[in-house]
C-alpha cells in the first residue's frame, strides 16, 4: 500500500476525518458508540464497486482515536484490493473497536456492535480479526446476518487462520520458484515473526517441506511453548531484522519494512501474512533495489477472506483449497510481470486490482 505510517502526534495535526493521510476516497465511515457497554467503534467502508465491503473487526487498545481511525482507513482500503486481486465479488471494509480485547470485550458489547453492523443493511459484512474469535462472530450472528467467520457448529466456515497460512505458504513457494528456479523450501532458513493463529499454522507447512524455521514473538512464554511443540529455534537476540535468513515471514503486525529495518534485512524473500507490511510504497522500491523478492501481503494473505467468503458462495472445502492454491500462480505471474515492467510487485498487484474495479465501475455506469 502506498500510505504512510505516521505518529499519532502527526495524525492529530490533520483534519479529523477526511483530511487524514490515510483517507482515500472511502465511501462511508461510521462512528459507533454505546454508553452502557462502553462500545467505541469505527466501521470503514472503502469501496463497494465489486460487492459488499467485507473485512474483519479488530479490537485493539489504541493510544488515541486518531490511531484507530488511521488503522480502519488503511485496513479497509487494503481489503478492497485484496478481494479485487483474488477475484472475489467483494468490496473493502473493516471495523475497529477501541479497547482491550482481554479485559473489555463482553457479549453485550459485541451485540451492540453487531447492531451497528446490522444497521448498514449488508453494505458491510464483518468477520474476525486481531482480538476477535469465531466465538465472538457467533455472538454477532445472534443479532445480524451480515457476518462471516462463524463457527462450524453454527453453520459457518470456522477459524480462517489455517487457510490464511496455507495461502501464505503458496505465495512463499511461488516467490521461491521465481527467485531460485525451484519452489522447494527444503533447507531454506525461514524466520516467522509472530507465531499466533497464522504463524503457528505456517510453521507446520514449512516443517513438512523441510525448511529450517526460527521463530520470534513478543510473548516469550508463548514462543517457548511453540518451540517445544514443533522443535524449532527461537530468535534470542534483540535485532531480529539482522538475523541471517533466506526468507522473512512477517506474521505479526504491519509496517515492519520501514526506514529502520530495511537496511538490516538480509533475506532474499519476504512473504508473510501481516497486513500493510510496507510502511510506505517506496520501501517496496528499496527492496527491489536490494534484490529482495517481496510477495505482496494483500495477495498472499487472501486465504482468510477466501475461507470466510465461502459462507456466502456455499463453496465446499475442495473449492476453498483450489481457490487458495491459485495464490501460487497469481503470485508468480505478478512477480514476472513486475520484473518485465520494471515496477515493484506491490505496484503490479495494485494495478491489476484497480483495473478490475474500474472495469466493473464502467460496466455499472453503462
Ligand atoms: N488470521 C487471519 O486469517 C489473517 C488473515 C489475513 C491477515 N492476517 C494478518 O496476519 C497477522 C497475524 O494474524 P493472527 O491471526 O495470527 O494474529 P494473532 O494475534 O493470533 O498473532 C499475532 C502474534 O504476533 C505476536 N506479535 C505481536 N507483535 C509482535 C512483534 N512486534 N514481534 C513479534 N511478535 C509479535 C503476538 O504475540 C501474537 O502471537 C495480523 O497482522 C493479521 O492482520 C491474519
Amino acid at each position: 500500500m502506498d500510505l504512510k505510517v505516521i505518529s499519532s502526534k502527526e495524525l492529530s495535526k490533520s483534519d479529523p476525518v477526511f483530511g487524514q493521510i490515510s483517507f482515500d476516497n472511502h465511501e462511508q465511515i461510521v462512528f459507533c458508540h454505546d454508553k452502557d457497554t462502553g462500545l467505541k467503534a469505527i466501521i470503514g467502508i472503502h469501496n463497494t464497486v465489486l460487492g459488499p465491503a467485507l473485512g474483519g473487526t479488530r479490537m485493539w487498545n489504541y493510544d488515541t482515536e486518531f490511531e484507530a481511525l488511521n488503522d480502519v482507513l488503511r485496513l479497509s482500503r487494503g481489503m478492497t484490493f485484496k478481494s479485487a486481486i483474488s477475484g472475489l465479488n467483494l468490496g473493502g471494509g473493516k471495523a475497529v473497536i477501541i479497547g482491550d480485547a482481554k479485559t473489555q470485550k463482553t457479549p453485550e458489547l459485541m451485540r451492540k456492535f453487531a447492531g451497528f453492523v446490522d444497521s448498514l443493511g449488508g453494505k458491510y459484512i464483518t468477520a474476525e480479526d486481531v482480538g476477535m474469535t469465531t466465538n465472538d462472530m457467533d455472538i454477532v450472528r445472534e443479532v445480524t446476518s451480515h457476518v462471516v467467520g462463524v463457527s462450524e457448529e453454527k453453520g459457518g466456515s470456522g477459524n480462517p487462520s489455517p487457510n490464511t497460512a496455507y495461502g501464505v505458504f503458496m505465495g512463499m513457494k511461488a516467490a521461491a520458484k521465481y527467485k531460485y528456479g525451484s519452489d522447494a523450501l527444503e533447507g531454506k532458513s525461514v524466520l516467522v515473526q509472530g507465531v499466533g493463529n497464522v504463524g503457528e499454522a505456517l510453521i507446520k507447512h514449512l516443517l513438512k517441506e523441510g525448511a529450517k524455521v526460527t521463530i520470534s514473538d513478543i510473548h516469550r512464554a508463548h514462543s517457548e511453548a511453540i518451540a517445544n511443540t514443533y522443535k524449532v529455534d527461537v530468535y534470542e537476540g534483540d535485532d531480529v531484522y539482522s538475523h541471517p535468513m533466506d526468507i522473512y515471514a512477517p506474521c505479526a503486525l504491519g509496517a515492519t519494512i520501514n526506514d529502520d529495518t530495511i537496511n538490516k534485512i538480509k533475506a532474499q524473500i519476504i512473504a508473510g501474512s501481516a497486513n500493510n507490511q510496507l510502511a510506505e510504497e517506496r520501501h517496496g522500491q528499496m527492496l527491489q533495489e536490494k534484490g529482495i523478492v517481496y510477495a505482496p501481503d494483500f495477495l498472499i494473505n487472501a486465504g482468510g477472506i477466501i475461507h470466510v467468503y465461502s459462507e456466502i458462495e456455499n463453496w465446499d472445502k475442495q473449492e476453498i483449497k483450489r481457490k487458495t492454491e491459485d495464490i501460487y500462480n497469481t503470485t508468480l505471474e505478478i512477480l514476472e510481470r513486475a520484473a518485465k515492467n520494471d515496477v515493484t510487485p506491490n505496484a503490479a498487484a495494485l494495478k491489476i486490482a484497480k483495473e478490475r474495479i474500474s472495469k466493473r465501475d464502467n460496466e455499472q455506469l453503462k
